[in-house]
């Protein structure tokens, strides 16, 4: 029996929007979903408990940020990522590839791996698809990430066509070393922003017959437009009796687009990011909680929201902690902006079973603010 399995509850009958489950050894969770981003160990500001209470049922963490601290024979020898931090819903571990990229001072790619100095101390690291897989093996995760190569944005196809070869040979020699039978491996497709390449990318993966398929080197800077054109080309070549993961993504117009091309699983660092920066997100828009017109505004963030933060405090409490500078303040925008997504995905399967997408696409799309208010 695999260790992560997907049950299709509905598929929508006009569009590649679907609902289902995911198992895991952690348990099960529905799908689409919206995963939160722990990247150190830890959902910032958030505890294990509030991510329960919240209807969160898978989180994610970093093998680049664990490796380089405080490393993975320390989670090891503490039992796993899952006693270390003390989470006992499911974990996705990325495979460090595009941290490299995105946070260390890449010094170079090779065929065996990936050399570059820790955004740390400094020091000299080596990382590569055994590396990755070890760390990923001692972290404990259910869910796997492969060792791959996030082709930066723009890049010329020779380029694309090179790495893309290499992430399909680091898949396979991901596959040859990840044997935990409690532990789901992914395949990353590749192939940046042509589609020729991208189909040589899933096919090569799908040969290998993994669990679940990532969509990977997107919402890297490209064009929104071309983001759905890549994706919408990819996503239908996917086997549809596996989970489909698109990376990174993202803010909720990107949510709604990509659960209507065939994505179950999202994460981004978005909530708890912008919710640092004295936002929160609600169905019409963004919030700026720093904003005058909240001073005396002693309604909660969102109307019928049943987060910790609406149901205690008010937007001119709030907008006091923030520009006070108060931790809680960050906090509780953190606790209401996640909430805000669980429910939004939950809202968004509950349209695909009732065949009600469509409309509520429109609705959602119709009424979003893209700006900050
Ligand atoms: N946009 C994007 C984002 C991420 C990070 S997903 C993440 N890791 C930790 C938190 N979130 C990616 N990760 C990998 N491995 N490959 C990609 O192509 C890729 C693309
Ligand atoms: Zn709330």
């Amino acid at each position: 029996m695999p260790a992560i399995t997907y049950e299709l509850i509905k598929q929508d009958p006009a569009t590649g929007a679907r609902a289902g489950i995911i198992h895991t050894p952690h348990g099960s969770f529905p799908t689409p979903i919206f995963m939160p981003v722990g990247t150190q160990a830890s959902v910032k500001g958030v505890s294990p408990e509030e991510l329960h209470d919240m209807g969160a049922g898978i989180i994610l963490s970093n093998t680049y940020h664990l490796f380089l601290r405080p490393g993975s024979d320390l989670v090891r020898e503490a039992g796993g990522l899952h006693k270390f931090m003390n989470w006992d819903g499911a974990i996705l571990t990325d495979s460090g590839g595009f941290q490299v990229f995105s946070l260390g001072d890449l010094r170079k790619i090779t065929e065996e791996g990936v050399t570059f100095r820790s955004h740390i101390d400094g020091s000299k690291k080596f990382l590569s698809p055994e590396v990755s897989m070890k760390v990923q093996m001692d972290l404990g995760s259910d869910i796997v990430m492969a060792f791959d190569e996030c082709i930066p944005y723009p890049a010329d196809y020779d380029y694309a066509k090179a790495s893309t070869a290499r992430t399909t040979r680091w898949a396979q020699r991901c596959k040859e070393v990840m044997t935990s039978p409690h532990q789901g491996l992914f395949g990353i497709v590749q192939g940046g922003m042509y589609k020729d390449l991208r189909t040589r990318s899933v096919n090569e993966l799908v040969e290998m017959d993994f669990p679940g398929y990532a969509v990977g080197g997107l919402s890297v800077g490209e064009p929104k437009e071309l983001m759905y054109e890549m994706l919408d080309h990819t996503v239908e070549q996917l086997p549809k009796d596996k989970p489909r993961y698109l990376m990174g993504v993202g803010t909720p117009d990107c949510l709604v687009e990509g659960v209507m091309h065939g994505i179950d699983m999202f994460d981004c660092v978005f909530p708890t990011r912008v919710a640092r920066n004295g936002t929160a997100m609600t169905w019409n828009g963004r919030l700026v909680m720093k904003n005058a017109e909240f001073t005396s505004d002693f309604r909660p963030l969102e109307e019928g929201c049943d987060c910790y933060a609406c149901r205690n405090f008010s937007r001119a409490y709030i907008r006091h902690l923030v520009r006070a500078n108060e931790i809680f303040g960050l906090r509780l925008l953190s606790l209401h902006n996640l909430r805000f997504l669980q429910r939004f995905m939950h809202e968004m399967r509950q349209s695909i079973i009732e065949e009600r997408f469509g409309e509520f696409r429109r609705n959602f799309l119709d009424n979003y603010n893209y700006g900050a208010k």
